[in-house]
């Protein structure tokens, strides 16, 4: 038996970084996902070892399952119904195993994330073999939250094989979870979120998890739901970074001018919560839809300048900005920041043409523009062939 799982990106349409100290941010669900299939082997297959194949970055690992057992031997039996974090020494035994692999220098980043599969796969499944393959349309490490959609859809799958949920395994065709159980999803993505980020608000995980457009705030979140269709092109500048330490850079500077970052972090709030009413105002209200897009605009301006206050920008970043300000065109980063993805609302009434343009000319620079669909479903499982 095999089951697949897939779970969404997501673009940040505010607060991104401030979200970590408090502040509202809105994000919302793109149509780009990270597929993990799950299989165990048949007592035939005499097979004894946890396998992960990382498709993306064509690295496979595998490991002895008694050597995570003895890494983790400290730990209570896996429960997979408590979502637990991965305490100091469990992660000091894994950071050991990851060590032994090797993994080249220039895929460095990839340890966390292999570090986080095997946290959730061991507390979720216990010492099982098992052969666990992902592959991701969405771009490693650019803002779009591939850590994320990569700890939501590994969660799912390993979730659907325990005791702590009820699935119809009969089903065909990609299925949803039940509300407590996407609650139960989440927090485990959460654990692996915190081990790849360092400190993670919990909103990229909670959007691929939930799927389409959420406000979040404080660990909760409203669902929102959109009065208007927003069409973003996605810049991928393709200058590599990493969401931990621009997390973490973000709270040293708030720790060296705690009451400017305070005012700052105050402003992303009240921006997130204006785009918020805008994107949920009824249809025909007394905004006209190009009064909307204009005043998005602006508060996507005013967004990027204030990620700008927090040391999260990158000349790559600002090149896409001038690019696009030729064009009357608004943009502001998205996800961490520090090179990855910028954002740029295309208004309904632009033309084509310009659209054209502007992508030619922005690909010209050297990045990758992309389109995709805002919002969507968020995790789901097949069992069997989920072709
Ligand atoms: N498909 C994947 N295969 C392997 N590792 C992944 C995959 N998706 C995400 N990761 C992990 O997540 C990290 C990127 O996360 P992050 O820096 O938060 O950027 P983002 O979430 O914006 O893509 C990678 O370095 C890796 O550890
Ligand atoms: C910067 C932050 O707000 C979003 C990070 O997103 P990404 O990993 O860059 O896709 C961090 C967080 O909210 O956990
Ligand atoms: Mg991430």
């Amino acid at each position: 038996m095999e089951v697949k799982a897939r779970a969404p990106g997501k673009i940040i349409l505010s607060g991104e970084h401030a979200v970590v100290h408090g502040s509202t941010a809105i994000a919302s669900s793109i149509d780009l996902y990270t597929y993990v299939s799950l299989r165990f082997p048949t007592p035939s297959d005499n097979d004894d070892a946890l396998r992960l194949q990382l498709k993306d970055v064509g690295l496979e690992f595998s490991w002895p399952i008694g050597r995570i057992k003895e890494a983790l031997s400290e730990k209570d039996i896996p429960n997979s119904a408590v979502p637990t974090s991965c305490s100091i020494e469990s992660l000091r035994s894994l950071a050991a195993l990851v060590d032994e692999l090797k993994i080249p220098e220039a895929k460095i980043g990839l340890g966390a994330g292999v570090l986080a599969f095997l946290w959730l796969y061991s507390s979720i499944q216990g010492y099982k073999p098992a052969t666990v393959v992902i592959t991701s349309e969405l771009p490693l490490g650019s803002g779009l939250g591939s850590s994320a959609a990569f700890c939501v859809a590994l969660s799912a799958a390993l979730l659907s094989f325990s005791d702590s949920v009820n699935l119809d395994l009969s089903h065909q065709g990609w299925l949803t979870f039940g509300e407590s159980e996407l609650e139960l999803l989440n927090k485990w993505a959460f654990e692996g979120e915190k081990i790849i980020h360092g400190k993670p608000s919990g909103i990229d995980n909670t959007v691929s998890t939930y799927g389409n457009m959420i406000k979040f705030k404080s660990g909760s979140l409203t669902r929102i739901k959109t009065n208007m269709t927003l069409k973003m092109l996605i810049t991928n500048t393709k200058v590599g970074r990493n969401t931990k330490a621009l997390v973490a850079g973000v709270s040293e500077r708030t720790l060296r001018h705690p009451e400017a970052m305070a005012s700052v972090f105050n402003a992303v709030d009240s921006i997130s919560t204006e785009l918020a009413t805008i994107i949920q105002s009824p249809a025909p209200d007394d905004l006209s839809l190009t009064e909307k897009e204009s005043k998005i605009e602006e508060l996507m301006e005013m967004n990027q300048g204030l990620l700008q206050c927090m040391g999260v920008s990158h000349a790559s970043i600002e090149t896409v900005l001038r690019t696009t300000l030729k064009y009357k065109l608004a943009s502001k980063l998205t996800g961490a920041g520090g090179g990855g993805c910028v954002l740029t609302l295309l208004p309904t009434l632009l033309s084509g043409t310009v659209v054209d343009k502007v992508t030619s000319e922005l690909e010209s620079c050297g990045f990758h523009c992309l389109t995709a669909a805002i919002g969507g479903n968020g995790v789901e499982i097949c069992f069997g062939d989920s072709s």
